[in-house]
């Protein structure tokens, strides 16, 4: 950002009228959301740099608008044009304080204290005051960023505000899109201000970070179908999963692969499973296994692998099915790894197994699993760069979960789901989605469609599939096998 903004100053535009044109494009948002009527008295942040410059035009056009401003500023050594907007701030009389105590009875605060030039840990009486505003649990926004995250990995440096709602400026900074920073930003909010894409690409050539989007994930799916085709071309997934002690799982992926609207759907499960997934299934061909001792999957019967156009393999397997993990992973066919699976890989030694695959992979981990698959450093903290050098060392496609899922390609691009919702936290929502990645990804091959883009599409429907289970039924309603039958009515919605 700061790169992008040097180019747009350096080619001409003014330095202070980007700032006013910013905001007056905040404040007038504040006036939409917190009109004037209902919220008398405004407390604003103001910090050393041009975010407290923002600020300071923010307070001043409130001012202007009947709103009763008041400033706190601790540090009083200012950046040139944040100095002079505090000198005007000053002669139109907004009070200025250097205690926070003053704006205790402001009915909003607006946090100005620190955008993306922070970069050391706050402390002494900065950090009090922001602790002391957190307590207050007042209606708090912030301008650019909660001040006290850093901007590319989220993560708070020494103590951060906790606004409701955060307007992110001109681009979005890394920060939104990761786990570690969800629960300080609130709810984020783009302020576009006209960054011109030239600059954009000048500074960050062909994007090599995506937020999923409805359109991309649509573009993906394997619709519309070709008027003349027939079952295998589109696409025979083979899914392996359950085990006594997990037969859920199996319902579960099923059902997700199910709804993937892939043309044939083979199921390998412990035989004595067989029955129940046939009552669930009956469009599937149930493949009965042979049983270890625990009840795990002992081997594939004669099954020839290379007949199927894509296999999912993991949900409720147990730690038990190492052999039929290392068969699948010696097989030619793209090979979706989820949940047990992913911890037999990681016994197996992660890099060197998936060095000697012929065909694609893609892992699922959730946090617990990648740090067993790829023990590069804690998977809280910046996940986008950890799962960014996971990919590229292993080969394979990684989808990190999380709030906030990334899935990175070993070309070293990475797309994440920017909208999901707590409500899938829940046994059995990842089952859901091997099901769902695998038929999409086995449709995919009749189709030709590129890998890192059909798993980003089912990372998006999933989790679209989970906000509106939620809207509907409230975020406990959200169990796994519900989320199966809200997938259908996101595409319904997606290709009207
Ligand atoms: N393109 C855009 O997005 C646009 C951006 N704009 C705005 O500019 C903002 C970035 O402004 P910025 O570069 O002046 O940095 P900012 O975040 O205000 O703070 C840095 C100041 O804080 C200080 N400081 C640092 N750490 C500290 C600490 N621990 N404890 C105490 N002090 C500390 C540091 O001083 P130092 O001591 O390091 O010299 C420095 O003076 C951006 O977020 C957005 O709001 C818009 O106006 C226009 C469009
Ligand atoms: N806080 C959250 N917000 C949004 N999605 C979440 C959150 N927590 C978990 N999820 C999603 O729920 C799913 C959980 O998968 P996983 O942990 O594998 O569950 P299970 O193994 O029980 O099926 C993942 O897709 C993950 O991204
Ligand atoms: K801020």
């Amino acid at each position: 950002m700061r790169e992008i903004e040097g180019r747009i100053f350096a080619a001409g535009m003014p330095v202070a009228a980007l700032m006013e044109k910013v905001a007056k494009l905040i404040a007038s948002r504040i006036e939409a959301l917190y009109p004037s009527t209902n919220t008398r008295r405004v407390g604003v942040l103001v910090g050393p740099g041009h975010n407290g410059g923002d600020a300071l035009v923010v307070a001043r056009e409130l001012h202007f608008q009947g709103y009763e401003v008041v400033v706190y500023r601790p540090i009083s050594k200012l950046k040139e044009l944040t100095s002079q907007h505090a000198q005007y701030a000053d002669s139109l009389g907004i009070l200025c304080y250097e205690q926070i105590e003053q704006l205790q009875d402001c009915d909003l605060i607006i946090d100005g204290l620190f955008g993306f030039g922070l970069e050391r840990a706050l402390e002494g009486p900065i950090a009090s005051a922001i602790n002391q505003l957190n307590e207050w649990s007042k209606l708090v926004i912030s301008i650019d960023l909660p001040s006290g995250l850093h901007t590319d990995t989220g993560e708070v440096l020494g103590t951060a505000v906790r606004p409701a709602r955060t307007f992110c400026l001109g681009l979005w900074k890394l920060a939104f899109l990761q786990d570690q920073a969800l629960e300080y930003v609130g709810t984020a909010e783009l302020i576009d201000f006209d960054v011109p894409l030239a600059d954009i690409w000048a500074v960050l050539g062909p994007p090599k970070l995506k937020r999923v989007t409805k359109t991309a994930a649509i573009a993906y799916l394997p619709i519309p179908r070709a008027p003349v085709t027939h079952k295998y071309k589109q696409g025979h997934l083979l899914l392996i999963c359950g085990s006594h002690k997990y037969g859920g799982g199996a319902i579960l992926s099923g059902l997700g692969a199910r709804a993937s609207g892939v043309g044939m759907l083979s199921i390998a499960v412990p035989e004595y499973l067989k029955p129940l997934l046939l009552a669930q299934l009956p469009e599937a061909l149930i493949i009965g296994c042979p049983e270890t001792e625990t009840g795990a999957i002992a081997s594939l019967p004669d099954i020839e692998l290379a007949s199927f156009s894509a296999i999912a393999c993991g949900p409720g397997v147990t730690k038990d099915a190492t052999s039929v993990v290392e068969k699948v992973l010696a097989s030619d066919r793209p090979l979706i790894l989820d949940a047990d699976g992913l911890n037999i890989l990681a016994e197996l030694g992660t890099i060197p197994t998936l060095s000697k695959r012929q065909a694609a992979t893609v892992l699922t981990p959730h946090g617990g699993e990648f740090k067993r698959l790829f023990p590069l450093g804690d998977p809280t903290k910046d996940r986008v760069q950890l799962v960014r050098e996971a990919s590229k060392l292993s080969g394979a496609t990684i989808l990190l979960k999380g709030a906030r899922t990334a899935i990175a390609n070993p070309s070293g691009s990475v797309w994440i789901v920017p909208e999901s919702t707590p409500a899938l936290a829940r046994g059995g929502s990842g089952d859901v989605l091997t099901g769902l990645m695998g038929g999409l990804v086995a449709a995919a091959s009749s189709k030709a469609l590129p890998l890192e883009e059909v798993v980003q599409s089912a990372a998006w429907w999933h989790a679209q599939a989970g906000i509106l289970a939620s809207q509907e039924r409230t975020e406990l309603g959200v169990d796994a096998y519900t989320l199966t039958q809200y997938l259908m009515a996101v595409v319904r919605e997606g290709v009207e």
